[in-house]
């Protein structure tokens, strides 16, 4: 059974659906405030109304003014709203993408106006409306839901995370390919006016949960997250790459081989994976969901920047992440060097 999502007051659950959520569309350098701005104001010919809806300070004094002029609307307009919605929704989602990502992100879900007041745009409240507003934001989703970078992950939902060097926002974004769960941390107010500070980390669990000395994931993890609260903001992609892609059980399988003198890349091979598995492209998804084009990346892998910049990231600067370097994890550090083009000074793996 398809789930239902009703919306209506642009400040309740999937308020971004509704005419009356604020979404600065421009036409013709115009900028319309909102959708319902637009729509409300080509009820008329005459230019001082269409100014006076143009101006009004909210949806709701948008859609009043139109009412006080009922008399003045254009004789032909039952015939051409539907076509004048149609295009203000569209143009509406194209023009702002962080509406456009969650509209895609509601996936197949049947859309619904839930509105008792309206039974031709909205459901008429019990259902019996014909819902034309629900029928053109589904087309809608349908067209961008096949392009990027809305088809590479749907956003879930998000929620606080406290941790020892300052609160982030947790992000959970599904990819659309694999249906694997990625997460995005957030701290502080990133914005496209300067490069943000991130780090691209692929889940090592043995690192980053369970102290492992034998690579220097835990390590850096530890380090980008304060790197990011010491600056002020930032984000960490934690990217459901387990084992360079080859998952845990066979990074167990990978560490058995190194424990009889295989290095990782041979391990890897050996059991007939590449040396590394891993894809990047989805981050874009997650990226655009979160308005970032330009980076300062955190990273020693030359992959994970070539990955980025192949993706349309503007990767402005490589942040070194030397950590954890240890007895342990010396011949690793050495072969990731060597064999995957890893970055580090010649003094962190001597
Ligand atoms: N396949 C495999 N073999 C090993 O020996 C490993 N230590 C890992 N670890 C995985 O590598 C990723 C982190 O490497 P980068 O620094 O991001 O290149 C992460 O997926 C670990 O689980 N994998
Ligand atoms: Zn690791």
């Amino acid at each position: 059974m398809v789930e239902e999502i009703k919306f209506y007051e642009p400040e309740d659950n999937h308020g971004f659906l509704s005419n009356f959520a604020l979404s600065p569309i421009t036409l013709s350098d115009v900028v319309w405030p909102s959708s319902e701005h637009y729509y409300q104001a080509q009820k008329f010919t005459d230019l001082s109304i269409q100014n006076k809806i143009l101006n009004a300070e909210t949806p709701d004094d948008a859609f009043k003014i139109s009412r006080d002029f009922a008399d003045q609307v254009k004789d032909d307009w039952m015939e051409v709203r539907g076509a004048v919605m149609r295009f203000i929704v569209f143009e509406k989602f194209r023009q702002n993408t962080y509406f456009t990502h969650l509209l895609v992100s509601t996936g197949d879900h049947f859309i619904k106006e839930h509105s008792h007041k309206d039974d031709y745009w909205g459901d008429g409240g019990d259902g019996s409306g014909r819902n034309e507003l629900g029928k053109i934001l589904m087309d809608v989703r349908e067209y961008f839901a096949k392009k990027e970078p809305f088809n590479l992950v749907h956003f879930v939902d998000s929620a606080k995370l406290p941790t020892q060097w300052g609160t982030f926002q947790m992000y959970g974004f599904i990819e659309v390919k694999t249906g694997k769960e990625h997460l995005a941390l957030v701290y502080g107010q990133p914005t496209p006016d300067e490069p943000t500070l991130i780090r691209l980390h692929s889940e090592c669990l043995t690192g980053d949960a369970l102290f492992s000395q034998r690579c220097d994931c835990g390590f850096q993890l530890a380090r980008a997250m304060e790197n990011i609260v010491k600056k002020g903001s930032g984000v960490l992609l934690y990217l459901k790459q387990e084992g360079r892609g080859i998952g845990l059980i066979n990074k167990i399988r990978a560490y058995h081989l190194q424990d009889e003198g295989a290095d990782t890349v041979e391990a890897n091979e050996r059991l007939g994976f590449a040396a590394d598995m891993r894809d990047y492209a989805f981050c874009r998804g997650m990226l655009s969901f979160l308005n970032i084009e330009s980076v300062s990346l955190m990273t020693n892998n030359p992959r994970k920047i070539n990955a980025l910049t192949d993706n349309g990231i503007n990767v402005v600067e490589r942040v070194t992440l030397q950590e954890g370097n240890n007895p342990f994890n010396e011949g690793y550090l050495k072969t990731k060097s060597a064999k995957l083009g890893h970055m580090f000074d010649a003094e962190f793996i001597k």
